[in-house]
């Protein structure tokens, strides 16, 4: 399926739709019923109404020429001295062979008001759960759906892990999907029945009023730490982003579930609490005694976790206490698994179906998750592509590895520098071996990337080449380069002994490498498949020794 949609308002005028945006001019015959939005001209068919955006890398009003010669209905802009600009090239051209001009205060604003009149505001149709946090929002999603489906509804998920409702998914190019998908999606998981779109809602997508036109019936704070700050600069702007799912989106008397836990999620906490508005607001954490859905006695095992949910929300106010058992790994399933049960009981959901929910998702796609290997060592894929999210993965898989922890790991290219060294300096506190490759380079070049990284490596660690890995171990705290990723992995696997645990960060689901603008089919889970599968033949010693034929 893709992200485009039919069946908006296929016999709306564009007068009404125009109604509702107060535009500063119009040029044209409003009688007529347009196509869908559109904001990029590559996309559009004909009959669209064209949105020029002013983006990071160019401005939307240069391609309104091609958006014209493509056939759009309309163009909305807000610029007029590019848009005669374009126009010049259609000089002589018949008034009415031309689209309707619509000039507007701001494009980027009005986008998602247009998108959500065309598609006759499906969000109100429907409930909608949106979850923010810098790390844990898909697992806490497809935790939610589970709950939810368990309790008889029929739920949408929109997050990483692809937009899916019944036997559709689509695969996800952005977390939170642009207005003009965005809508689309949330009008066909209504007419197919769908009564809950549980939402992964990105800090991009925030400051982008990605998400206007939707108010939400619960919005969960998962934690923050640093991320993204190529786009929002500092840690207060990142953290103002994450925080108007709470003061813009989410319904006046919507839940807010807060990790209090986390420094910012207590901020989150005063400030809705200072603003004294109607939400409801519940709080979850382990540290925190105040927390009103906690765990306790939690029993971590490399197959998954035990606890009791304690939790102060039951409705004659007794406490209740009860034990969920799950096939997640590790203190940050336990946040995760606290937060989907905190949002679900908040929606007065049965415990019962609570607890069976959690139980059925044994893993989730490319966290923490474990390939079985014939060589009596551990492989984990995870995505941990911030300093947090490595620090509370390494930590967990640390607890449970008997050997040595070798870690292969990349940064992405074209996004937030500084955080390389960091998840350099969290490895290299849980690793005995690490390989440090590429992970997404895009438009960087992967040798930039990993000069990035190694600045992050302590003075101590020495370098392993890993061609003499083959013949002799690799002395403990050492590291390696291999830009190629697949020969990264390949090299991990060389050294593994049994008891050791390789974990592979970063990439997790992916099911592609991104570099240059090319992106090429690489899924981590499959090249160490693959790589098992031809040195299967092959004892756990022999594999340290003989590189496999490439
Ligand atoms: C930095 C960023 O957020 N960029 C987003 C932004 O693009 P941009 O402003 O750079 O767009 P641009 O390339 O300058 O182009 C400007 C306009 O001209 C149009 N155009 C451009 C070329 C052309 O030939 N024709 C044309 O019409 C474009 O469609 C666009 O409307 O607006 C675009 C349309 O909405 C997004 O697709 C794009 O996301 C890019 C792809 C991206 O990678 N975003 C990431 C960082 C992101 O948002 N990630 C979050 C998740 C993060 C997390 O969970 O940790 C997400 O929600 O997925
Ligand atoms: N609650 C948590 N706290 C810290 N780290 C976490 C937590 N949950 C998961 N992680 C780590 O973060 C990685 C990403 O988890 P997940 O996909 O659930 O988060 P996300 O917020 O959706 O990420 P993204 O912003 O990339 O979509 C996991 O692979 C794991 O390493
Ligand atoms: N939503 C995140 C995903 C990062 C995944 C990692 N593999 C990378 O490419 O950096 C982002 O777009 O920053
Ligand atoms: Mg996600």
């Amino acid at each position: 399926m893709t992200e485009r949609h039919e069946g908006g308002s296929k016999n709306r005028a564009l007068r009404e739709l125009l109604s509702l945006l107060n535009p500063v001019h119009v040029l044209g015959d409003t009688s007529i019923s347009p196509g869908s939005p559109c904001t990029d001209s590559r996309k559009l068919r004909q009959g669209d109404i064209f949105v020029a955006l002013k983006g990071s890398r160019t401005d939307g009003h240069k391609f309104i020429g091609e958006a014209v010669r493509k056939g759009a209905s309309v163009i909305v802009y807000d610029n007029e001295k590019a848009l005669k600009e374009q126009l010049a090239m259609f000089e002589g051209t018949a008034k009415d062979a031309l689209p309707v001009l619509v000039r507007v205060e701001d494009t980027a604003k009005i986008l998602p008001l247009l998108t959500a009149a065309y598609y006759q505001h499906p969000s109100s149709s429907l409930k909608l759960i949106g979850i923010t946090g810098t790390n844990g929002k898909t697992t806490t999603s497809i935790l939610i759906q589970s709950i939810l489906s368990e309790a008889g509804f029929s739920v949408g998920r929109i997050g990483t892990l692809g937009y899916c409702w019944g036997s559709n998914h689509i695969e996800a190019h952005l977390t939170t999907p642009d207005p003009c998908a965005l809508h689309g999606i949330l009008q066909q998981m209504y007419k197919d029945g769908v009564n809950i779109a549980v939402m992964e809602v990105s800090s991009h997508a925030l400051h982008q009023h990605r998400v206007a036109g939707c108010l939400y019936d619960v919005a969960v704070f998962t934690n923050l730490s640093q991320d993204h700050l190529d786009y929002h600069r500092t840690m207060e702007e990142y953290f103002r982003s994450k925080l108007r799912l709470f003061t813009e989106y989410l319904k006046a008397n919507g839940i807010a579930v807060v990790n209090i836990d986390d420094q910012w999620g207590r901020k989150i906490l005063e400030h809705l609490e200072s603003k004294g508005r109607n939400e409801k607001i519940v709080t979850y954490g382990i540290e925190s005694y105040d927390a009103e859905i906690s765990a306790e006695d939690v029993c971590y095992s490399p197959d998954g976790l035990e606890f009791r949910i304690k939790s102060s929300l039951s409705t004659d106010h007794d406490e209740i206490n009860y034990k969920v058992s799950s096939g997640l790994l590790g203190k940050l399933n336990v946040y995760n698994i606290l937060s989907a049960v905190a949002a679900t009981l908040a929606f007065n959901v049965p415990l019962e179906s609570v607890l069976k929910g959690i139980e059925k998702v044994r893993s989730v796609d490319g966290r923490l998750q474990r390939i079985a290997t014939p060589n009596g060592f551990s492989v984990i894929v995870d995505y941990a592509h911030t300093p947090d999210a490595m620090e509370k993965a390494l930590s967990c898989v640390r607890e449970w590895t008997k050997g040595r922890l070798i870690v292969v790991f990349g940064c992405g290219g074209d996004r937030d520098r500084t955080k390389r060294p960091l998840m350099a300096q969290v490895a290299s506190k849980f690793a005995d071996l690490i390989v440090i490759t590429s992970d997404n380079p895009r438009t960087e070049a992967p040798e930039r990337i990993i000069e990035d990284i190694i600045a992050g490596m302590p003075v101590t660690w020495q370098k392993f080449s890993a061609d003499e890995s083959h013949f002799s171990a690799p002395k403990s705290k050492s590291y390696t380069i291999e830009v190629d990723r697949r020969q990264a992995i390949h090299i991990a696997i060389n050294v593994a002994r049994p008891g050791d645990t390789v974990f592979i960060g970063g990439k997790g689901h992916e099911t592609y490498q991104i570099i240059g603008q090319e992106k090429i089919p690489f899924d981590d889970r499959l090249v160490v498949k693959e790589y098992l599968d031809r040195c299967c033949h092959l004892t756990s010693a022999d594999i340290r020794f003989h590189k496999c034929k490439e």
